[in-house]
């Protein structure tokens, strides 16, 4: 856990949007875009709400093992520019996306592209625990099955067990895996959707405010977890916390009104920001 780096919070009076859209007129994104060992490379994106643009031209790497907080105000569009690296934008008819994103190497963004295994590569975590009504196991197995990921019931008991190891819920349900995923704490939950997202073999993991449903204890075990994962997935997650956004990633984009601002080593971002938008939204000034 990055527990070095300190969130200055102190509250020096609050400034609108508009007065930083005067003061600030955005040219391009400080810091470092590119990561060295990039999974996904995204460059030049812009999401349009019918006329309304959502996302300015924004260019951003994930890198493998890696964890990249998105932070910022609300409305700057950090759930949009999430939702761009999997394709769910594309359930919402009057979004346009356009630009480039990488996965590997190759464009995700083609129209030919199949986005079912593609949400099976790029996984999402919501905001609020999503269980299926359906049992802790078939939870877990229901992704694996219709990907065709297993030959045989034991392969499938044994991902299972492996996804829920994985996501720190087996001990808690091993003796329970016939009984319903909604009846699990809100926490179990959570972790119940990461384990069906790792169980259809990821190779990143979109969270969006994953922890904003959940109490101060499920948050820390979630925030563990989210460090553990990192060893074997990338990690994009969206939060409005900026403790949890220090604690948890290695990289912080600040967004703001569709741009993204400022990237780069979270420490660095929290403590030494080189934007004043940054600095004002780290500090309480704005946000
Ligand atoms: N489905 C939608 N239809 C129309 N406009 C949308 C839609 N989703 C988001 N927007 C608009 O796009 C902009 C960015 O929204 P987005 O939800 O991405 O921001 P955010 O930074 O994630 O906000 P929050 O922190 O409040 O969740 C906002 O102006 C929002 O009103």
């Amino acid at each position: 856990m990055n527990t070095a780096v300190q969130v200055v919070n102190t509250r020096i009076g609050i400034v609108t949007a508009t007065d930083l859209e005067q003061d600030q007129s955005f040219t391009r994104t400080l810091g470092e875009i590119t990561s060295p060992n990039a999974r996904m490379q995204c460059r030049n994106i812009n999401v349009w709400y019918a006329n309304k643009q959502a996302i300015k031209d924004v260019s951003l790497d994930i890198g493998k093992h890696e964890v990249v907080a998105m932070i910022g105000p609300s409305g700057c569009g950090k759930s949009t520019f999430l939702r761009c690296l999997n394709r769910m934008n594309d359930t919402i008819p009057i979004a346009r996306v356009n630009g480039s994103i990488k996965l590997d190497g190759k464009e995700i963004l083609d129209r030919g592209i199949d986005v079912v295994p593609l949400r099976a590569q790029v996984g999402m975590v919501f905001q609020k625990p999503n269980p299926f009504p359906k049992s802790i196991y078939e939870n877990i197995a229901y992704g694996p099955r219709i990907h065709g990921l297993t030959t045989s019931r034991t392969e499938l008991d044994e991902l299972v067990e492996i996804s829920l190891r994985r996501a720190g819920l087996w001990n808690e349900v091993k003796d329970r895996l016939n009984q319903a995923g909604t009846g699990l704490s809100g926490g179990q939950q959570q972790r119940l959707c990461i384990a069906r997202t790792i169980a259809v073999s990821p190779e990143v993991i979109l969270m969006d405010e994953p922890c904003s449903a959940l109490d101060p204890i499920a948050t820390a075990i979630i925030e563990e977890l989210i460090d553990e994962l990192r060893a074997h997935y990338s990690i994009a997650i969206v939060t409005h916390s900026m403790q949890q956004a220090a604690r948890v990633s290695q990289r912080t984009a600040y967004f703001h009104l569709g741009d993204l601002v400022e990237v780069g080593p979270t420490e660095q971002i929290f403590n030494q920001p080189q934007h004043k938008l940054t600095e004002d939204y780290i500090t309480g000034r704005f946000g």
